[in-house]
């Protein structure tokens, strides 16, 4: 069967996370976020990565009172200093920012409906897409971890797949969303050449299950995955995992940072892409005879990529 092996990522293009460590104060971390996009920038990274909430501490508790509203769109400074904030880092940078999340709250105020939403910008300040987080963290570990992300928040209902012209189209998902395959086979087959997940995993599910995840992703796909959490921080109330990752499309682990501050950054290759495809030649061999196409089926992405 006749394979396609032409790459989606248009050229090389250096790609960053950073493993920010954030604390309380809102504005103390949209300042220290600035500090290490334009850090990012300059060691030449051109798309760069931010954490999940990483203007707020993560948990239940925190959502109502970091949130900010973003629409209308674009928001008033007023109503989301983070928008504004991203907006800058991304400009000074000169770089896409996949500006981690940002606990968003629904403009209808009275519904105290709250959402865990990524905010990508491109390298002139322009807001490219946004993504609500889909899947919520919903788990009870006995004698581990209990989160429910659902008694607060309410998901996205969107696939958010974001064009970067002069690179090609990368796929956007909050952590646990890393979880549903469907939502990265989906990205991979409308053309991604990489998917990112802004994350914060924890100690529990972080050592057994976070890289396992991202190289999964990569090994079904054949894509890069990009894996950005938050430093640890254990006077917080939610100890994140760490260990923020890029894996290449073998599924082979190319840098990983362990539990501090760090960023971690590499250089995305075409060629790599092309190189697994022809080697596993997947995509010529799948029996949509036998099973469906879920890249084909009713898949609900935003039209303009815009929050609406
Ligand atoms: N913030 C999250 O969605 C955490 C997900 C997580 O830890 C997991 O195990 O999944």
């Amino acid at each position: 069967m006749a394979t396609s092996t032409s790459s989606p990522l248009k050229k090389p293009v250096t790609l960053a996370c950073i493993q920010l460590a954030s604390g309380a104060d809102k504005t103390a971390n949209l300042s220290h976020a600035r500090d290490k996009v334009l850090e990012a920038a300059k060691g030449g990274a051109q798309i760069i990565v931010l954490p999940e909430c990483f203007n707020s501490p993560y948990g239940c508790d925190y959502f109502p009172s970091y949130a900010e509203t973003l629409l209308p769109s674009p928001p008033s400074k007023d109503q989301s200093p983070s928008y504004h904030a991203l907006s800058s880092m991304a400009a000074e940078a000169n770089a896409y920012l996949v500006g981690g999340s940002i606990p968003e709250a629904d403009p209808d105020l009275a519904s105290k409906k709250y959402y865990n939403t990524s905010l990508i910008f491109g390298p002139d300040g322009k807001l490219l897409a946004s993504h609500r987080k889909v899947h919520l963290f919903d788990i009870d570990i006995p004698g581990k971890i209990t989160f429910r992300e659902s008694d607060v928040l309410s998901p996205g209902n969107k696939v958010t797949l974001v064009d970067l012209p002069e690179y090609g189209k990368i796929a956007v998902a909050i952590c646990y969303d890393v979880r549903f395959p469907e939502l990265a086979t989906i990205a991979a087959r409308k053309g991604c050449f990489a998917l990112i997940y802004p994350g914060a995993f924890n100690t529990t599910t972080g050592p057994l299950h976070w890289r396992l995840q991202g190289q999964a992703r990569a090994m079904d796909n054949q894509l890069y995955v990009a894996m950005c959490s938050p430093a640890r921080d254990t006077t917080a109330t939610y100890h994140a995992w760490g260990h923020s990752l890029i894996t290449d499309p073998m599924a082979t682990v190319l840098v990983e940072a362990e539990e501090k501050e760090a960023i971690v950054s590499w250089k995305l290759d075409g060629a790599r892409i092309e190189e697994t495809r022809k080697g596993i030649p997947l995509s010529g061999q799948r029996r949509f005879d036998v099973y469906p196409d879920i890249s084909e089926g009713k898949v609900r992405f935003d039209e303009d990529n815009v929050p609406s």
